[in-house]
């Protein structure tokens, strides 16, 4: 696509951290993206990082031609925006970084979020509004589900897989054949090398429950 052909209007969802550093990449896919500023509910100011606060989310809703990049971490938040906005009929932006390593026989759900350096090797498959962090590591074979969250760092085997909303934190490594599942969240640094049950938090080496439901 040519410079300034058929770029797509897109705004940030959330001014968080995860906002801010999607926002410090989507800016520079001038080739895909026109990107317009941020909408947040809390709108603390009307600018954040040197882009416009646009408004809350509804602003959305009056801007229908406008694609959502929602790029909040946690993933019941991220579940109940993008119920709004598909209720209101926004399409959701799938933002790839170039410097990520997207295989053959990847599927990227609407809304996904691939930032800097993540790879996704061959055969994965993920749901919509997932968010695959800078540097995460997707072996072959994998499926993640809607919402989920893979931290920066992550590292997920072969023929794993990560079902909706779950959450994993940041240098986490899962091995071949696991799930995790839904909603379930894994501790920063933990090595997962049996199935999570879904809601359960695990941590450490390798990985223990220490809270269920
Ligand atoms: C760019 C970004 O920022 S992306 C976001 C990156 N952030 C992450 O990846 C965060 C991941 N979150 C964690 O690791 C959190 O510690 C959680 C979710 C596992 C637990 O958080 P909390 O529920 O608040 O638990 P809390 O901090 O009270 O710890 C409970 C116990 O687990 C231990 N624990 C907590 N996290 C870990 C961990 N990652 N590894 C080992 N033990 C841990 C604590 O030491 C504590 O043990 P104790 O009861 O013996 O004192």
């Amino acid at each position: 696509m040519s410079a300034g052909a058929s770029r797509v209007d897109v705004v940030v969802v959330g001014t968080g951290g995860m906002g801010r550093e999607a926002a410090a990449w989507v800016h520079d896919l001038s080739g895909q993206y026109r990107l317009l500023g941020f909408v947040d509910d809390a709108a603390p100011a009307t600018t954040v990082a040197d882009l416009p606060v646009l408004g809350p989310l509804t602003w959305l809703q009056e801007h229908p031609q406008v694609q959502a990049v929602v790029a909040v971490g946690a993933p019941a938040t991220r579940a109940d925006i993008v119920q709004r906005l598909d209720a209101w009929g926004v399409d959701l932006a799938q933002v790839v970084h170039p410097s990520s390593v997207v295989g053959p026989r990847v599927e990227l759900g609407e809304g996904t979020i691939v930032c800097p350096q993540a790879v996704l090797t061959c055969d994965i498959r993920l749901g919509r509004a997932v968010i695959v962090n800078y540097g995460a590591m997707l072996g072959h074979d994998g499926v993640v589900g809607d919402h989920a969250f893979l931290a920066p760092g992550v590292h997920l085997a072969g023929n794993v897989t990560i079902e909706a909303g779950a959450d994993v934190g940041i240098g986490a490594s899962v091995r071949q054949g696991i799930t995790i599942g839904a909603g379930a969240v894994v501790g920063a640094g933990a090595a997962v090398v049996r199935d999570v049950a879904p809601a359960t938090t695990v941590v450490g080496v390798p990985a223990r429950p220490i809270r269920r439901g």
